[in-house]
């Protein structure tokens, strides 16, 4: 594969160009949000300087341009994912954390019960370990967890043991934002399916960093957001198996997702329509399309192994040294595009501060998996995350300045 051209990519990006205290921005925090390219910004400002319009109600001109363009997007995000069903399965959302909850309201409060059974993994981020475990609570449905092994792999003996005819939902992340470990989702998916469950995939780490082909995994249901792959903030992608999302009674109440009101009775929507209450992020839609565009055009397959290198590089210059701590699988297959970790007898937070002072920006805490926290024995951990414009060079940059808050608290 080709490798990136990460000179002329970071020239989309004026963000980078940034300076604090004297020193260029380093930015390592892509797993939290990534910075979004030239074309989606101007994407989104062409969309409020010419055709700003409310959807699919206007008879006007702009009306109708805005409700193709916003119609139109479900099916490239389709497209972009493999969903074959197009637009039907495709509900755009808030963001990740909206489509667990549609979800689990949806069709959790619904179709769940005492004796029901909900599977997680022990690395779900709180988007879906929080909410199963209030549904669960809220029904009666027992949550379970599969255990990880001491690299941070899923034991999936343990997820065959755990899976049963009493599993009615196997929710699991795709590619975990703290250990980085990409989960044999396929294979879960199968199990969930040999017992008749539903499998929900946590896509948010997955979709910005890898091709992900959503029918051959064969998930029910595929969760992803638009910020975390250069496109904008407030919107997010539930991608869900059209039988499936007929047979659900809608989230949220309002206009656009009704056909036919009374003051006694109201009928719905079709797909994915009845998903989709009153006015969408119409703007991030358009700004969603163009940053599937603008990844495409440089291909996931290169962007995963751009990502693959600098964590191989990122997990060897760091874990050159005794002192730190890496979570999750050596590099390869089984490692995404970001590294956890620890330097001993410095707290994350205190490691992220001095990062700061030299510009590289890092995330430090529990990335919002403190149950996977507990069990790793650690209250926060650092952690670098990598995307298209980042390079080697910057990884350089954040071993120089770990080595400054080993020499600080040495
Ligand atoms: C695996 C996974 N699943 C769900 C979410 C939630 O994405 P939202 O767009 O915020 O809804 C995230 C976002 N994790 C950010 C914020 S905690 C991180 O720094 O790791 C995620 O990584």
């Amino acid at each position: 594969l080709e490798a990136l051209d990460v000179g002329a990519i970071r020239e989309a990006f004026p963000i980078l160009q940034r300076e604090f205290n004297g020193e260029q921005l380093v930015y390592l925090d892509n797993a939290a949000t990534t910075q979004t390219p030239d074309p989606v910004i101007d994407a989104m400002s062409d969309y409020y300087r010419e055709y700003n319009a409310n959807v699919h109600r206007g008879i006007h001109h702009l009306s109708q341009e805005a409700s193709i363009a916003y119609e139109e997007a479900h099916d490239r995000v389709a497209e972009f994912i493999g969903a074959s069903g197009g637009r039907e399965e495709i509900v755009f959302t808030k963001n990740t954390t909206e489509a667990e909850n549609l979800v689990a309201y949806a069709w959790g409060l619904n179709e769940l019960g005492p004796g029901d059974e909900i599977v997680l993994t022990e690395m779900e981020h709180h988007a879906s370990l929080v909410t199963w475990q209030q549904i669960g609570k809220r029904t009666g449905a027992e949550v379970k967890y599969i255990r990880i092994d001491d690299d941070g792999r899923l034991d999936m003996d343990h997820a065959a043991d755990l899976i049963t005819d009493d599993t009615a939902m196997v929710s699991a992340v795709h590619v975990s934002n703290t250990l980085g470990t990409v989960n044999p989702v396929s294979d879960l998916v199968d199990i969930a399916h040999d017992h008749d469950a539903l499998a929900f995939i946590d896509g948010a780490q997955a979709v910005p960093n890898r091709p992900v082909d959503v029918e051959a995994i064969d998930a029910d249901f595929y969760a992803f957001s638009g910020h975390k792959m250069a496109g904008p903030t407030g919107i997010g992608v539930l991608y869900g198996k059209k039988a499936v999302l007929e047979a659900m009674q809608p989230y949220l109440y309002g206009g656009d997702m009704i056909t036919k009101v009374t003051y006694e009775e109201s009928t719905w929507n079709d797909l994915p329509w009845k998903f989709e209450a009153g006015t969408p992020q119409i703007a991030e839609a358009v700004g969603l399309v163009a940053a599937i565009d603008y990844l495409e055009d440089i291909g996931m397959d290169r962007i995963e192994a751009h990502e693959q290198e600098l964590a191989r590089y990122a997990y060897e210059q760091l874990g050159a040294e005794p002192d730190v701590e890496i979570y999750g699988p050596e590099p390869g297959p089984d490692r995404g595009g970001l590294v956890g970790f620890n330097l001993e007898g410095v707290h994350a937070h205190d490691l992220a501060s001095i990062m700061n002072d030299h510009a590289v920006a890092i995330r430090a805490g529990d990335h919002c998996t403190q149950p996977l926290h507990d069990k790793l024995g650690v209250a926060a951990s650092a952690r670098a995350s990598f995307y298209v414009y980042n390079t080697t060079a910057e990884i350089d940059e954040l071993a120089v300045a770990i080595d400054n808050a080993r020499q600080l608290f040495a």
